[in-house]
């Protein structure tokens, strides 16, 4: 639990019953409530957000976050649901989807390695809830196992006693953490953000005066998920690094040459090893786009034809006739617009996960502002340490061999 988040903070509020914590984020910590649907019984699981709204939360990403999650209504992206301040104003909490089987990250660890057709299933659900942010002009940023998140099929709870149910058949993937997201008029983003491990080349080099195309970079991005699913490892790494930050510099560096295999022992088809080769093109002008990867024969392996035409269906009506939001932005912008008035504070922050510190996989999630004050002092921004914030390695810390998150 993230430091000063009351174990209950919607204590106060009916129809919600504090169930467990799930976990804890850069900016706060993840609950799982239940919410009664009508007093009758059907019910929800929702997991909610809770930032404090002390000096620890940084506004602009919260309400990035919020602008951005809140339009997107898809099968493969965690639904938004409603953002509230508790009753004593200390926190801000966002209301969303509980996906309940854990992360991508967790279950590769679980289960090991996916087969091909595994991975190609867990694949076409992230492009497909990946292309449809792209059509509603968000791009995400952050694209990694950690923030892929499970959630068993209806069909899958219908038949509780039958077979594997951690199968991957019976688990939807969703998109989740909008919180490096950007929209719109911002899609060529000028800064680097995001997990290094997942970070296209261009998004190392970028600058003020060096755009680039956030949609490119996302494909990168989910061109190495789909690597890690197949060899549970990642291409650019350099595991024999002596310490975490020599491991990073060289990740960048190989990340930066663009050179990458695939381990000869896991044979994959041909097939798909050129549709890595498209994704991970270093040059993001060759990279595959989005109609190309849905065209790609590894790609649309047992997919309906509808399904290739289904995002651009359901963004034209979602367009036409937006989705039912649960709360109009209006609402929205006036929570946000209260957050930000001075308040009680929430309490220390002793948690020393503000910008620019360790992410779960031990890299450093850059943030554009803090780079581009750092490029404005005439630093490479490239060379930020991630210590120098004095949270220090977290203690122990070790990559494990392809799969790093280290312990909060
Ligand atoms: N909708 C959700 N359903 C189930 N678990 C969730 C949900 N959202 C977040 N979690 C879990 O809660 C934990 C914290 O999530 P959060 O999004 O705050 O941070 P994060 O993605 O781990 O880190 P960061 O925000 O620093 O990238 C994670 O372990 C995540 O798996």
């Amino acid at each position: 639990m993230a430091a000063g988040v009351p174990v209950n903070p919607l204590e106060k509020f009916p129809g919600y019953t504090f169930q467990k914590a799930l976990g804890t984020g850069a900016f706060g910590s993840v609950l799982l409530y239940r919410r009664e649907i009508s007093s009758a019984g059907p019910h929800e699981d929702v997991a909610v957000k809770v930032i404090a709204r002390d000096e620890c939360a940084d506004f602009n990403l919260v309400s990035r976050e919020v602008h951005s999650h809140r339009q997107l209504v898809h099968p493969h992206v965690i639904r938004f649901k409603r953002l509230g301040l508790t009753p004593d104003k200390r926190f801000l909490y966002m209301i969303m989807e509980y996906a309940d089987r854990g992360d991508l990250l967790e279950y590769l660890r679980r289960r090991g390695r996916f087969r091909e057709h595994e991975a190609r299933w867990f694949f076409q659900q992230l492009v497909f809830g990946l292309d449809y942010c792209h059509q509603r002009g968000v791009v995400n940023r952050d694209l990694k196992p950690e923030n892929l998140l499970l959630k068993r099929t209806p069909d899958a709870r219908q038949e509780l006693t039958q077979g594997d149910l951690e199968h991957p058949f019976n688990l939807h993937l969703k998109i989740a953490d909008f919180g490096l997201s950007k929209e719109g008029v911002h899609s060529m983003p000028k800064s680097r953000v995001g997990t290094v491990t997942y970070m296209a080349p261009e998004v190392l080099r970028a600058g003020p005066s060096r755009r680039y195309d956030g949609h490119k970079a996302d494909i990168w991005s989910a061109g190495i998920v789909l690597y890690v699913m197949l060899f549970a490892r990642a291409p650019f790494d350099d595991p024999l690094a002596t310490n975490d930050k020599a491991r990073r510099e060289a990740t960048m560096q190989q990340i930066l040459r663009g050179e990458w295999t695939a381990p000869p022992s896991i044979p994959v088809a041909p097939e798909c090893l050129d549709l890595l080769r498209g994704i991970l093109a270093a040059d993001p002008t060759v990279r595959f786009s989005m109609p190309q990867i849905m065209a790609h024969p590894w790609f649309s392996v047992g997919l309906p034809p509808a399904a290739l035409t289904m995002n651009t269906v359901l963004v034209r009506q979602q367009t036409a006739q937006p989705p039912p939001y649960e709360q109009s932005v209006e609402e929205v912008n006036s929570v946000l617009a209260e957050a930000q008035r001075k308040g009680p504070p929430a309490g220390a922050c002793d948690g020393g996960v503000g910008i620019g510190d360790m992410t779960d996989s031990g890299f450093m999630t850059m943030i554009e502002e803090e780079l581009e004050e750092e490029e404005r002092h005439g630093n490479n921004p490239y060379m930020v340490d991630p210590y120098s914030h004095g949270a220090g390695p977290p203690p122990g810390f070790q990559m494990q061999a392809a799969l790093p998150r280290a312990e909060r």
